[in-house]
């Protein structure tokens, strides 16, 4: 199934200062989603942002929030991020107990659910949850921070979920995330992603250049 592919700014490479007016100009700029990384310190080695800053950025877009949880244990905060106004929440297996009723617990709220893969995390980890999510997301980088080298290996990993999904039937979409620029994203769209998390490639060259910037992410 050949779909549009989407594009996810993550607003961790956005001005932290002026969060709002950044998420409104993503807006504008044609994104069709936000992503927005949330880290704790504990599961990844940085500290970003929690619910309350995400419910203070609803009001300025109404695209869909798409929130990638790296923070352990995970399930104590679902409840806060899909109230804060989460409309994607994505989960790492590894930052709670019981993956399965994460996605439920997820699903229950009225919340999509995304479940991660880390770049050393085979595909086949899926194949008694595919029945259960709305998104996969491939790491094409460790998490924990922006601005980093994208792993060619997750290329094949991303050709592997995308047979898995579509002998599924399922209508999941396929996210990759991390290193994500000009030269990588085709490469991951042709493998088969077709929802592409980019904070550094989006938010250079500042305002003015965010329209240019997705729509060069998209392919021109
Ligand atoms: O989840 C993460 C990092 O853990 C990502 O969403 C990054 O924030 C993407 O940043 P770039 O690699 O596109 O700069
Ligand atoms: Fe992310």
């Amino acid at each position: 199934m050949t779909r549009p592919v989407l594009i996810s700014p993550s607003i961790l490479s956005a001005d932290f200062a002026r969060l709002g007016e950044e998420v409104r100009a993503i807006d504008e700029a044609g994104c069709d989603w936000v992503h927005i990384d949330v880290m704790d310190g504990h599961f990844v080695p940085n500290i970003t942002i929690g619910p309350a800053v995400v419910k203070a950025l609803r009001p300025h877009t109404k695209k869909p929030f798409d929130v990638h949880l790296m923070i352990s244990p995970v399930d104590l905060y679902l409840d806060a991020f899909a109230s804060a106004g989460a409309d994607i929440i994505t989960v790492h297996p590894e930052a709670g107990p019981h993956i399965h009723r994460t996605v439920q617990h997820i699903r229950s709220l009225g919340v999509k659910a995304g479940v991660v893969l880390n770049p050393g995390t085979p595909a086949k980890m899926l194949d008694y949850l595919i029945d259960d999510v709305d998104l996969i997301l491939v790491m094409s980088v460790n998490p924990g921070f922006g601005g980093q080298s994208f792993i060619p290996s997750q290329l094949r990993k991303i050709e592997a979920i995308r047979k898995m999904i579509e002998k599924s039937g399922r209508d999941i979409r396929l996210q990759v995330d991390g290193g994500i620029d000009l030269i990588t994203a085709p490469q991951a769209i042709a493998a088969g992603a077709d929802v592409l998390v980019a904070g550094t490639a989006t938010f250079r060259g500042g305002p003015s250049a965010y329209a240019d910037n997705i729509r060069a992410l998209r392919g021109g």
